[in-house]
């Protein structure tokens, strides 16, 4: 069973819900990869998805598109970014998801691309820019090595469409929590809750909210209506400006069911 389901599954049936961190790859460059990793495993994170910059970040946000600069003047590249992965892969144990477009993955090879994910242990990736019409030249690829496409919804997805997507059913389905790009949001969509019920209820994998969450009230807030919550650009930036100990606290804010005393 591939890491994202077996940990998810645990997690949840203790009760907790799911922290899902996003870091783009050589931002700081490679160096600092292994200790952020480690640093957002000892602080909860349930999975790590880890970018790859690209020079064309449609559905990023001005944080990750600059963080996604800073790493293209690392040098940094997906090849590199996997060869890194490997040699750090067995001191980390939460499952990883890299996080890419399409681009990226054509201009390395596509079975390359999936060859050296899973020889380095990768458990998943997001392909935002992959929608499920056109995934079969990676889908079925990916699903004989063992790793897991995470789709994503955006509120704006008809229910039939979610459960379309949903129906594919592997490791969780990411819910895009606003009409737009990634980056901090002051407020959501009024129409969010009852949109992440129905997702909630369409879904028999875990449904995990993301795009725009910066504070402990939101995390908590959307973690309430969701399996999880995936945090991003707060957490470039915390990372960027070396800002550890408010990572800690953001991720501390996750919901954990009060622990039944059996007195
Ligand atoms: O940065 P935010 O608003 O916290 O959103 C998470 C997002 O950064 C991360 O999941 C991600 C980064 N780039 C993406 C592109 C598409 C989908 C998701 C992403």
């Amino acid at each position: 069973m591939n890491r994202i389901q077996k940990q998810f599954s645990e997690r949840l049936n203790r009760g907790e819900k799911l922290f899902v961190p996003y870091i783009m790859a050589g931002d700081g460059g490679l160096g600092v990869l292994e200790e952020r990793l480690t640093f957002l495993e000892q602080n909860g994170a349930a999975a790590i998805e880890i970018g790859i910059p690209f020079s064309d970040p449609v559905a990023d946000g001005p944080t990750i598109q600059k963080a996604g600069i800073r790493s293209l003047k690392e040098g940094t590249t997906l090849k590199s970014t996997l060869i890194k992965i490997g040699e750090i892969r067995s001191s980390i144990n939460v499952p990883l998801v890299i996080m890419t477009y399409m681009n990226p993955i054509l201009a390395y090879g596509i079975d390359q691309f999936v060859v050296n994910m899973e020889k380095v242990g990768v458990d998943g990736c997001i392909i935002p820019d992959l929608p499920i019409e056109e995934e079969d030249i990676l889908a079925t690829k990916l699903e004989e090595a063992g790793i897991e496409l995470i789709r994503l919804v955006t509120l704006v997805t008809p229910k039939e469409r979610v459960e379309k997507i949903a129906k594919k059913g592997q490791g969780f389905l990411y819910t895009v929590t606003i009409k737009g790009i990634t980056g901090i949001r002051n407020e959501f969509d009024k129409s969010l809750v009852n949109f992440l019920e129905m997702v909630k209820e369409v879904s028999n994998i875990p449904v995990v909210a993301g795009f725009g969450v910066s504070t402990a009230e939101q995390v908590k807030e959307l973690s309430l209506n969701c399996d999880g919550v995936v945090v991003g650009s707060r957490i470039v930036d915390l990372f960027y400006e070396n800002k550890l100990d408010e990572i800690a606290e953001l991720m501390k804010a996750i919901l954990i069911e009060e622990k039944v005393f059996r007195g």
